[in-house]
């Protein structure tokens, strides 16, 4: 039986927000880590740490920062400034200001997530914009249910950034704090996909002006949200498998299993939209097959509303070949419930094992 494709092995790559570069970290950072971990305020949040700190701690670390990924054990991003937009701005390039860890667990379908900032440049909102640009890139690429966090009770703005990234508190415990050189009491807090992506309040980027024309607006005084009309297409190969498409890393719901489509362009039939659709994302020509209208969704997201034909297509011209970053996979029907979908698509699910 076909499972999601297994755990993938990467480099791990650098990540952008809008203020700031998460990267790998590199034996140079030595250093730079040194003298901001090596500080009681950041230490005591962390439980894997002595203090004091010594440098050669530091290094040992980065050495494993910089293997662990490629065993996919775990992942270090290390915060540092983007490169300044002009030669006039006086701020040294690739300066350290903290990081962001995800270490997987033993089954790899959870992992724990931890993040620390050096004091100086607390409260100006830095981990919480690099910790949620993790948590996406962790929910799209690693094959993770669920992430963990373990922070001590009066470690509130940590407890805010968790709040309010979808995470809950599911229990106390205690762990071993090197520093206080005995264990200690930690609030367990979780996340899955489903409530990140609920905590993110959009699921989809607000529309830009210049893309309006793909929203139209329900025509329902009463109906608050921009209706989104958008054409999807369920192929289906010889052997009754269907094929799904992984939302690639950086767009809305990225890490989430959907039938390849798009959104309804001004002036185009559901039709019109498959085919374009379809030519873009799978390079394959759906122009002289038959297109059978199959059902369709109505689902309320938290920034819009989605009304989505859904067709069933038996025959295509070319093989599908992704081209814009996704990752497909063909399965049975039986098998889409080992795929986390949008919700949107979860009631499809029953109707299309009955079907095949
Ligand atoms: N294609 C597709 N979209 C789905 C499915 N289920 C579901 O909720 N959606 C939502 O419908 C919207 C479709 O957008 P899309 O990202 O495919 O649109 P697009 O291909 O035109 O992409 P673009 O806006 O990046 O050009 C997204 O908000 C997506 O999350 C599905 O099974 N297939
Ligand atoms: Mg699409």
């Amino acid at each position: 039986m076909n499972q999601p494709p297994s755990f993938p092995l990467f480099l791990q790559p650098t990540l952008k927000t809008n203020r700031f570069q998460l990267m790998p970290f590199r034996e140079e950072d030595s250093k730079n880590l040194h003298h901001l971990i090596n500080d009681w305020s950041v230490v005591r949040t962390l439980s894997d740490l002595p203090f004091p700190y010594p440098q050669t701690m530091v290094e040992d670390w980065i050495k494993m920062a910089t293997t662990h990924p490629q065993k996919g054990l775990g992942y270090y991003f290390a915060i540092m400034n983007k490169a300044p937009s002009s030669l006039l701005e006086n701020k040294p390039l690739n300066r350290l200001m903290g990081c962001v860890a995800i270490t997987l667990e033993k089954n790899k379908t959870q992992a724990k997530i931890g993040y620390w900032v050096g004091k100086k440049f607390w409260n100006q909102g830095i981990a919480s914009e690099c910790v949620t640009r993790v948590i996406e890139w962790a929910f799209a690429q690693l094959p993770i249910k669920t992430l963990k966090a373990l922070v001590i009770e009066d470690n509130i703005a940590s407890i805010r950034i968790l709040q309010k990234n979808g995470f809950q508190q599911t229990g106390k415990t205690t762990e071993k704090f090197m520093a206080y050189g005995k264990d200690y009491p930690v609030i367990v807090f979780e996340a899955t996909r489903e409530s990140f992506f609920i905590s993110r309040q959009t699921p989809f980027t607000p529309p830009s002006p210049n893309s309006l024309d793909k929203i139209h607006m329900s025509s329902f005084a009463s109906h608050p949200k921009p209706l989104l009309t958008v054409s999807a297409g369920i192929l289906v190969d010889i052997h009754n498998k269907i094929l799904l498409a992984k939302r690639p890393e950086g767009k809305p719901m990225a890490g989430l299993w959907e039938f390849p489509g798009g959104k309804m362009e001004k002036n185009e039939t559901p039709e019109m939209t498959l085919i374009r659709e379809f030519k873009e994302e799978l390079d394959i020509d759906l122009s002289t097959t038959c297109l059978a209208p199959f059902t369709f969704v109505s689902q309320a997201y938290a920034g819009f509303h989605l009304v989505m034909s859904l067709f069933l297509c038996r025959h295509w011209k070319g093989t599908p070949t992704p081209k814009e970053g996704q990752t497909i996979q063909w399965c049975l029907a039986s098998e889409l419930k080992n795929y986390p979908m949008p919700e949107a698509d979860k009631p499809l699910i029953p109707l299309l094992c009955d079907l095949l």
